[in-house]
């Protein structure tokens, strides 16, 4: 079990990480997931021990950092965002070097590791080939190989798949879910349905902060009950429709979606609770207001040429908790 509390991070005055927590249980997959600069690689650096918080905990099982860094540093694998591979070696010599590194001294322990490495990640027809002539993806199974050398308990994988054509992420995609049968993993990804396919569990965050965490499944119910209502009206002006839906109810959200040249105004109505607890989007289900919009469009002349609720997908969930102006 990890537990990170309160993890936070600054680069000088620049707060990268901002009070994050999480509890990572043994055996999940867990995704790290948020745009670029959210600040993903940061808390990675810091739950390898590469980083110190500027304040906050990690504890892993019983062992604390930073007191214990060294044991945990022991039951951690980890594969940077760019692979630190010596591309002049065969990937046999370099898997040999880092076994060796790693303090396997017994040359037939390293043999049988290798056939392990080399069954898990597919690399029996390259261990033969300079690293420097792989492909991105070979190159990426190479990085996992050597994150994977000491069978650690927990594997931190900083984007994986980042950079690869959709049959290498495929690839990856599925040594990642094997590897997660008996491992716990933790890896970070700016695409959603990578982290959609392969984690158990997902934490969004977003400049520093945790936006949502909750189970793959949880979130996709969630984002499948989350609805917003689509309103076009004929005969209306924009302001006094806007003024009549923001009257239904205090935490309405309209947005004029379409303003037709035939007199026909379109809205989206949804939820504008902007709460920032980790899981806000639960709160924005724009509940079933079509019958009291009905009702109040009824007192005016308008004409209701569409009023239809629509569940949004967890793609806009998403961009909605990681937009700039989140
Ligand atoms: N060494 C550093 N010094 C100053 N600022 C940094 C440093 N490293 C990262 N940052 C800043 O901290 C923020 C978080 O960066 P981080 O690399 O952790 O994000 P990320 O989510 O991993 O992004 P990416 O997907 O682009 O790698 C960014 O705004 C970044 O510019």
């Amino acid at each position: 079990m990890i537990e990170v509390q309160n993890l936070t991070k600054y680069y000088k005055d620049f707060c990268a990480v901002d009070n994050i927590s999480m509890m990572i249980r043994k055996g999940e997959i867990l995704g790290l997931l948020g745009p670029n600069g959210a600040g993903k690689t940061t808390t990675l650096r810091m739950l390898t021990g590469y980083f110190k918080p500027s304040s906050g905990s990690i504890k892993i099982n019983d062992l604390q950092m930073p007191k214990d860094a060294i044991q945990i540093k022991s039951l951690i694998g980890y594969l940077p965002e760019s692979a630190p591979l010596y591309h002049n070696m065969l990937v046999y010599d370099y898997l040999d070097y880092v076994a060796r590194i790693k303090g396997i001294n017994d040359k037939e322990t390293r043999y049988d590791r290798f056939l392990q490495l080399s069954d898990l990640c597919g690399l029996s027809a390259i261990m033969d080939k300079p690293i420097a002539n792989l492909s991105k993806g070979l190159k990426q199974r190479v990085g996992l190989a050597h994150a994977m050398m000491t069978d650690p308990k927990i594997l931190i994988l900083d984007e994986p798949t980042s950079g690869l054509d959709p049959n290498q992420i495929v690839e990856i995609r599925d040594i990642i879910k094997t590897i997660g049968k008996e491992k716990t993993i933790i890896f970070s990804t700016h695409i959603l349905s990578e982290a959609e396919a392969t984690c158990d569990r997902i934490t969004i965050i977003n400049k520093g902060k945790v936006v949502a965490d909750d189970t793959t499944a949880h979130l996709k119910q969630n984002a499948a009950q989350t609805s917003l209502i689509k309103l076009s009206l004929k005969g209306a002006l924009k302001d006094d429709a806007i003024s009549l839906l923001k009257g239904i109810h205090s935490n309405l959200d309209v947005k004029t979606v379409e303003s037709g040249e035939d007199d026909t105004l379109s809205f989206e109505i949804g939820n504008s609770d902007t709460s920032t607890d980790n899981n806000r989007y639960n709160n924005s289900d724009a509940m079933d207001l079509r019958s009291d919009i009905y009702l109040k469009i009824k007192e005016t002349d308008w004409i209701i040429v569409e009023l239809k609720k629509e569940s949004q997908a967890l793609e806009k969930i998403f961009r909605k908790l990681t937009r700039e102006e989140a």
